[in-house]
């Protein structure tokens, strides 16, 4: 559970990310607590001058946007966002994420995949020098539940089928969640490869060369890192 520190963290990080938008910009949405924030602070900022249009990244966030007057665009048919912004359950240094702990990879990493400039803010706990501590979630059509989880044994993985208010969760593209124990990841771009392969799994929380700039908040610092 967050307690206070962090909450003030991810604000701190909401609003340095929230300076990168420009006006007419194309606004990719992410998903969880901190991208919560940071849609907060632009539709503040949409009462002056602003004006921008949203690519939400999960049913939340577009029931958000929607809450707070943010004119949206559909993901499915959208060519090109100018610039996104979403949290992050674990990065390095090295700009390797883990996603997905809200259930809401898979639009995320295609919002990632489609932005010209991928922001990520986070507080000061997401940083690690391994990713892995956190399990990878990854989303599996049920109908190829068990053979998903064959792989993913072969892969030295460790699922388990992702279980909310006592009920099987169940993500907005209508699939499963299997948050995965891989221990730390040596080589996640390896890992990323190898799960691509496998059929049955629309996405994974593994997010390699998706990032060009991380915005963590510590205190009340900010520390960016910037891709070159
Ligand atoms: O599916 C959820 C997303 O990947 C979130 O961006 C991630 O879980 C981080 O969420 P939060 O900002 O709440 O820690």
């Amino acid at each position: 559970m967050a307690n206070d520190n962090q909450n003030l963290e991810k604000l701190t990080a909401a609003k340095a990310a929230i300076a990168f938008v420009k006006h007419n910009d194309v606004v990719g949405l992410g998903t969880g607590s901190t991208a919560t924030l940071a849609i907060k602070e632009l539709a503040k900022l949409m009462e002056n001058s602003l004006k921008i249009t949203g690519v939400p990244s999960s049913e939340a966030t577009k029931e958000l946007a929607i809450s707070l007057g943010i004119p949206l665009l559909e993901l499915g048919k959208v060519n090109a966002i100018d610039i996104s912004i979403d949290g992050a359950d674990e990065f390095t240094e090295q700009f390797n994420l883990i996603k997905g702990g809200g259930g809401a990879l898979f639009r995320e990493k295609i919002v990632a995949s489609l932005s010209k400039k991928r922001i990520v803010v986070t507080d000061g706990s997401k940083l690690v020098e391994k990713l892995g501590a956190f399990k990878v979630p990854i989303e599996v059509n049920p109908n190829a539940e068990n053979y998903v989880i064959l792989k993913i044994e072969e892969l030295k993985g460790k699922p388990v089928k992702r279980v909310k208010n006592d009920e099987v969760f169940i993500t907005d593209n209508q699939n499963y969640i299997f948050d995965t124990d891989f221990g730390l990841i040596n080589d996640p771009e390896k890992l990323a490869n190898e799960l691509n392969q496998i059929d049955g799994i629309l996405a994974h929380g593994i997010f390699v060369n998706l990032t060009d700039i991380i915005l963590m908040a510590k205190g009340n610092q900010i520390t960016s890192y910037h891709k070159v």
